[in-house]
């Protein structure tokens, strides 16, 4: 039976619901979209904060005097504030709810430009190129709504978006020329048929980023993470929390003996464990924590906000709950090494992980089925590392 889902190219609720608000996204969904709506805005601000003072020009030719002075001041602030956009998108990180005030104050600028400008054209009686000129200003309402339709916007976003550009554009096409309302009407319908194919437009933006972003960046048999998009978390995390004073753990988790389980059980089997490991490790840590699937049976763990003994709780909880079972029922084991950002005094994400991957191999080669932790001190599975017997 066909669905409303299906209207927006979703197959449930939940993804339906990533289309309505971005309260649910996951950080990493929450990152790209902040990037791509930053890498549209700085094209745009960059060419606006150069054309829009220039094209004062024209109005300085073709418009009497008094009212191209007026609109040449208007110019040269939205010029400054274009270009100060320009810079914020380019030169900063910047997160979703920056990035979308970014883009507020890019749409308000040529909307507040119409309402300034529609008292001073309304005074002038004008003909030729100067009449082309004034009624290229009635055209900008139409071209803010559309331009929506370029930013990857939630429903909700896009609803606040449009009443407030909406609302203003309406009250400035009613103040251009409020004398032919049939007029007035056909506009106004026009605008709402640009502002249906914006949002159309935008939360297709949202699900294809969402769709794209989830393939990319979660392994295929894990569903964990990705290296890549891990490390990516793992830089902003390592930012963040260096910013905000606060700690910072990483495990570095290597099931032991994989090679022999591989070997004895054979290769399917071999994903079935890795599975379970990565299903146990995602139920083993909080909601603002990562699992990165770092390679072949190694994973990272990334615990901001967590000291290195909140993490050594995390560990015991792991090896509490178990990271999987093999067919004969003995549980299988992993060395792991702990790293803190302060109490390692790491000056980068990478060196963090160097850290717990030292101290990952120090468990190896002290009899695996253990963690080493930053003060040197060792939390032990409950059974030993011996496969050889399945
Ligand atoms: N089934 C399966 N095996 C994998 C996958 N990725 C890597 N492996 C295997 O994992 C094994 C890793 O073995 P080693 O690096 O020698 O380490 P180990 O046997 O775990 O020994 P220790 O780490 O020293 O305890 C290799 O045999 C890889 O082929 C995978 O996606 N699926």
């Amino acid at each position: 039976m066909f669905s409303i889902y299906q209207l927006f190219g979703v197959n449930s609720k939940e993804q339906f619901a990533d289309l309505i608000s971005a309260k649910e996204h996951q950080d990493i969904i929450r990152q790209h979209r902040s990037e791509l709506i930053s890498s549209r805005i700085y094209p745009f601000a960059l060419v606006f904060a150069v054309l829009v003072p220039v094209w004062g020009i024209l109005d300085l030719i073709f418009l009497p005097a008094e009212v191209s002075m007026q609109f040449m001041v208007m110019r040269l602030i939205s010029g400054g504030i274009f270009l100060a956009l320009a810079f914020v998108t380019k030169k900063l990180k910047i997160g979703t709810k920056r990035a979308l005030t970014c883009l507020v104050v890019m749409l308000m600028v040529p909307t507040l430009f119409y309402q300034f400008s529609t008292p001073l054209i309304e005074k002038s009686e004008l003909t030729g190129i100067a009449d082309i000129l004034i009624h290229l200003y009635g055209l900008l309402p139409y071209v803010v709504i559309a331009s929506l339709a370029l930013f990857p916007l939630t429903l909700k976003e896009f609803s606040v978006l449009s009443l407030v550009l909406g609302g203003l554009s309406c009250v400035g096409l009613y103040r251009a020329d409020s004398s032919d309302i049939t007029m007035l009407l056909v506009q106004m319908w026009l605008l709402m048929v640009i502002l249906g194919v914006s949002m159309f437009s935008s939360l297709q933006q949202v699900r294809y980023l969402i769709s794209q972003t989830v393939k990319a960046s979660y392994d295929g048999l894990t569903k964990l993470l990705t290296r890549r998009a891990g490390m990516d978390i793992m830089e902003s995390l390592f930012r963040a929390t260096g910013l905000q004073h606060s700690n910072f753990s990483v495990l570095f988790i290597d099931l032991d003996k994989f090679k022999s389980i591989n070997d004895t059980l054979g290769h399917d089997m071999g994903d079935d464990i890795l599975k379970q490991a990565a299903k146990a490790l995602g139920n083993s840590i909080r909601r603002g924590d990562a699992a990165i699937r770092w390679g072949g049976e190694e994973f990272v763990i990334l615990l901001p906000h967590t000291d290195a003994d909140a993490a050594k709780i995390v560990v015991q909880r792991i090896m509490e709950n178990g990271l999987a079972t093999l067919p004969n029922g003995k549980r299988v084991t992993a060395s792991i090494g702990m790293a803190e950002q302060a109490e390692d005094d790491t000056a980068s994400w990478k060196e963090l992980v160097e850290c717990a991957d030292r101290r990952l191999y120090e468990a190896k080669q002290s009899g695996r089925a253990k963690c080493i932790c930053p003060d040197g001190t060792e939390v032990k599975f409950l059974e030993p590392c011996d496969y050889q017997i399945c």
